[in-house]
C-alpha cells in the first residue's frame, strides 16, 4: 500500500528533488559543500510550496542557496558614497543598497537620499541587473525615516542647502523602475523608512522587524503614496489605525496584515532575499516589466498608464511592423503595412 504519511511523503519529496536537481537548468557552481538543489521542506517552506512532484517542480525545480560574493559599485557620476552602500552580486544580476547611516536607525537626511536615487538609477541602467534589494545597515534598523534633527520649516535640509522632500521623488522612482526592487527589512521600519518599503514590490521581513507610522507623534504626514499605497496592502480600516494611532506592529502582526511578503529568522533574512532574487531572475524580465507597471497602473493614475504603455511601445519597436514605419521613413517611402495581419 502506498505510504502517504507525512514522513512518506517527505521521503518522496526527496527521492523527486533528487531527480529534479538533474533535469534543473544550470545555476552558478555551488561553493564547495553545498547543494545546487535542496528537497524542499515538507508541508511549505515558500517558493510555491507543495511537493516537488509535479513536471512544473520538476523542470524549474528549487533555486541554489550558496552565498552571494557582493562587490562594490559605484556610479561613477559623482562623489563616493557616505551615507549609502552600493554593491552588486558577481556573477549574478543582483544589487543591493543599503542605507548606511545605523547610527540615527539609518533615518535619511537628503544626501543619503541623493545617493540612493543615483544608485537606483545605475542599477535601473545596468542591464545586467534584474532586481535590486533596498536595505538598513545593522539589525536594528532599515530605515527610521527622515532625520529630525535636519527637519526646517522648508523640509530636511543638510547644512547650506535649502530644505526638501525628496524622499517623495525615490518613491516614485522606485515605483517606476521597471525592475523589482525587494525591502529587505531587519529592525524599524518607522515613519518615511516604513514608507519606502511599502513602495517596494516585496518585503522580505526578519523576525525581529518593526513596523509603524509616527507622523501624527512627530508633526508630519505623508498624503501621498504613504497613505494611498498603504490603504491598498492592508486595508482601507487597519490603514486608519496605522495612521491615526501611530502604533508600532510585530513582523509578524505585519504579516498577518499584508504589510509584507514573509518573516524569516533574522539570520537567515539575507539567504531567504536571495534565494527571492534568483527565482524572480529565472523568469522573463519583460514579462515581468509589463507586470510591474500593470500592478502599479491603476493607482498611480496617468503616471502609471504611461509607464505600461511605454512597454507597450517598447514591444513594439521590436516587431517587423514597428520596423516598417522607421525604415519607410528613413527610404523616404510610403510604408506597406499591408502584410501584417489585424489580428481579433
Ligand atoms: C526608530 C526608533 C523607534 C528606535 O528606537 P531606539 O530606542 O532603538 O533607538 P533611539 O531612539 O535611541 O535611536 C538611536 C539614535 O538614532 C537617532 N534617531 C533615530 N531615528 C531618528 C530619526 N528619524 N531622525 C533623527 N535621529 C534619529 C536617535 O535620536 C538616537 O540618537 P542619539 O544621539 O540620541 O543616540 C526611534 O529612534 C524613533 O522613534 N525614531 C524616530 C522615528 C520618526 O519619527 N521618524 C520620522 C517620521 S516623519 C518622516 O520620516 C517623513 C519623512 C519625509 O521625508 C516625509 C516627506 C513627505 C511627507 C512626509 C514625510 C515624513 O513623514
Amino acid at each position: 500500500m502506498a505510504d502517504t504519511s507525512d514522513k512518506g511523503m517527505c521521503a518522496v519529496a526527496r527521492r523527486v528533488a533528487a531527480v529534479a536537481n538533474h533535469l534543473s537548468p544550470p545555476d552558478p557552481a555551488p561553493k564547495a559543500g553545498q547543494s545546487s538543489v535542496s528537497a524542499r521542506p515538507c508541508g511549505g517552506g515558500g517558493g510555491g510550496g507543495g511537493y516537488m512532484k509535479d513536471s512544473y517542480q520538476r523542470i524549474h525545480g528549487e533555486v541554489p542557496d550558496h552565498p552571494v560574493v557582493w562587490r562594490t559599485a559605484d556610479d561613477g557620476s559623482g562623489p563616493e558614497f557616505t551615507d549609502v552602500i552600493y554593491e552588486k552580486a558577481v556573477g549574478e544580476g543582483i544589487a543591493k543598497i543599503t542605507i548606511n547611516r545605523p547610527e540615527r536607525r539609518n533615518a535619511f537626511r537628503p544626501k543619503t537620499v541623493k545617493e540612493l536615487s543615483r544608485a537606483f538609477n545605475d542599477a535601473r541602467d545596468d542591464v545586467s541587473i534584474g532586481v535590486i534589494i533596498l536595505t538598513g545597515k545593522g539589525t536594528k534598523a532599515f530605515c527610521s525615516g527622515g532625520d529630525q534633527a535636519l527637519r526646517t520649516k522648508d523640509g530636511y535640509a543638510d547644512p547650506d542647502d535649502v530644505g526638501r522632500l525628496n524622499v517623495l521623488d525615490l518613491q516614485v522612482q522606485i515605483r517606476r523602475l521597471p525592475k523589482p526592487v525587494i525591502a529587505m527589512v531587519a529592525g524599524y521600519a518607522i515613519g518615511g523608512g516604513h514608507i519606502l518599503h511599502m513602495v517596494c514590490d516585496l518585503t522580505i521581513a526578519a523576525d525581529n522587524a518593526i513596523f509603524g507610522q509616527t507622523g501624527p507623534k512627530v508633526g508630519s504626514f505623508d498624503a501621498g503614496y504613504g497613505s494611498s499605497i498603504m490603504s491598498r496592502l492592508v486595508g482601507p480600516k487597519k490603514a486608519r489605525e496605522m495612521w491615526f494611532l501611530a502604533r508600532f506592529y510585530t513582523a509578524s502582526e505585519a504579516d498577518k496584515m499584508g504589510l509584507v511578503n514573509i518573516v524569516v529568522p533574522i539570520e537567515n533574512l539575507e539567504q531567504e532575499t536571495i534565494k527571492w532574487c534568483r527565482e524572480i531572475l529565472r523568469n522573463s524580465p519583460t514579462a515581468i516589466r509589463v507586470l510591474k507597471s500593470a500592478l502599479n497602473a491603476v493607482d498611480d493614475g496617468h503616471a502609471g498608464l504611461q509607464e505600461l504603455a511605454g512597454d507597450a511601445t517598447l514591444l513594439f519597436y521590436g516587431t517587423e511592423e514597428g520596423n516598417e514605419g522607421k525604415t519607410a521613413y528613413m527610404q523616404k517611402r510610403r510604408p506597406d503595412f499591408s502584410k501584417f495581419p489585424r489580428l481579433p
